[in-house]
């Protein structure tokens, strides 16, 4: 059995702490902000990202971030996108420079626009990268009910490691070698998710969200390609298997944003109601400024932008989707 460190105690990071206890793991699970780890540990619960489910005297709740990595034997990283550098930065300086370095955590880095493994390697340096991702929302895997990720790694013995750690017959922890098409997918499908939520939201019809899906997944696998990412990637759990939950549960954040505002919500009202990270709203920017980069077409991403960012109804960027002139199926 391992010692596992889990940084970031959001409603993901407390799920797959409570996911490593059960495997039998002994878990440290960072947050950083003090107050909310006293509340974890008088409440012995995450009453504010994922309430309901009781913390096992295996899991350890620490603001602490060198304590939280002291002998253990893996760390994963589960903050949103936004604090990420941060984290990694303050999490290299106290770990071990041959330890490998596991996130959860779905975006780009929104500075750079890199995907996060080329942060992790550029500020961590040469060590095991790995990164798990697919369809999962949290409390689902909290409540134990069966749910199938991709775990990709730098190394194949890495990623078998890790997937070793979460695997359980609740949890098929898959393992992958594409690090990159991994990433993508798992980032984008979040900005499509808001599109999809959008349209639903407007009142357009399962032909609609059918064809947001398949589109959508056509614009995720060209920013895959030019990425380096591997075209089969996306017919897996990081690529449609994610983009379908995603888009089609009102579980996901992403979607519950775009329903609201195709019902009138401003951005602001929107994410005040919904009260935790939407990944999506951070990480269209890095998308399209990639699509531009790379001279491809991406029209979903670049009108959930015009909705998020420059005042474009929802009534108007479907429209402005519709009139794109006809073009052949596949690139
Ligand atoms: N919730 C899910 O169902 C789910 C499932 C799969 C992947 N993810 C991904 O996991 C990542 C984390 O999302 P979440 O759902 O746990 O978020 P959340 O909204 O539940 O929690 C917010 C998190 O942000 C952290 N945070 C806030 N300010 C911070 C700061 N300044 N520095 C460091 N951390 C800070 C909080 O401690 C908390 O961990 C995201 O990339 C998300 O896409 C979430
Ligand atoms: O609630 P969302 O939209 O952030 O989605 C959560 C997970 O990424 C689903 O796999």
């Amino acid at each position: 059995m391992a010692a596992v460190a889990v940084i970031g105690a959001g409603s993901w990071g407390t799920a797959l702490a409570l996911l490593l206890c059960r495997n039998g793991h002994q878990v440290r699970l960072w947050g950083h902000d003090p107050a909310h780890i006293a509340a974890l540990c008088q409440d012995l619960e995450n009453k504010a990202f994922l309430p309901n489910f009781p913390l096992p005297p295996t899991l350890e709740p620490t603001a602490d971030l060198t304590a939280t990595v002291a002998g253990v034997d893996a760390v994963l990283v589960v903050v949103p996108s936004q604090f990420f550098a941060t984290t990694i930065k303050q999490l290299v300086a106290v770990l071990p420079a041959d330890m490998g370095i596991a996130w959860a955590t779905k975006g780009f880095d929104p500075d750079s626009g890199r995907l996060l493994h080329e942060l992790v390697q550029t500020v961590g340096g040469e060590r095991d990268l790995g990164v798990l991702s697919g369809p999962s929302f949290a409390t689902e895997v909290a409540r134990g009910l069966p749910t199938a990720v991709t775990v990709a790694a730098s190394r194949p013995a890495y990623a078998e490691y890790l997937a070793t750690l979460f695997h359980s017959d609740r949890f098929r922890a898959y393992r992958h070698d594409d690090l990159i098409g991994v990433q993508v997918g798992g980032a984008a499908k979040n900005v499509l998710a808001i599109a999809t939520g959008i349209a639903d939201g407007l009142g357009f019809g399962a032909n609609t969200r059918s064809a947001l899906i398949t589109r959508g997944l056509a614009e995720l696998i060209r920013l895959g390609m030019v990425l380096g990412a591997k075209r089969e990637t996306f017919m897996g759990l990081a690529g449609l298997g994610d983009l379908v939950l995603t888009c089609t549960d009102n579980q996901s954040r992403n979607r519950r944003l775009g329903l609201a505002l195709a019902q009138g919500q401003s951005l602001a009202q929107a994410l005040a109601a919904i009260g935790q990270e939407v990944e999506g709203v951070v990480t269209v920017r890095a998308v399209c400024k990639l699509a531009a980069l790379h001279k491809i077409d991406m029209p979903i991403a670049q009108q959930v932008q015009a909705v998020l960012y420059e005042g474009r109804t929802p009534q108007a960027a479907t429209q402005l989707l519709l009139e794109r002139t006809g073009k052949v199926e596949l690139d």
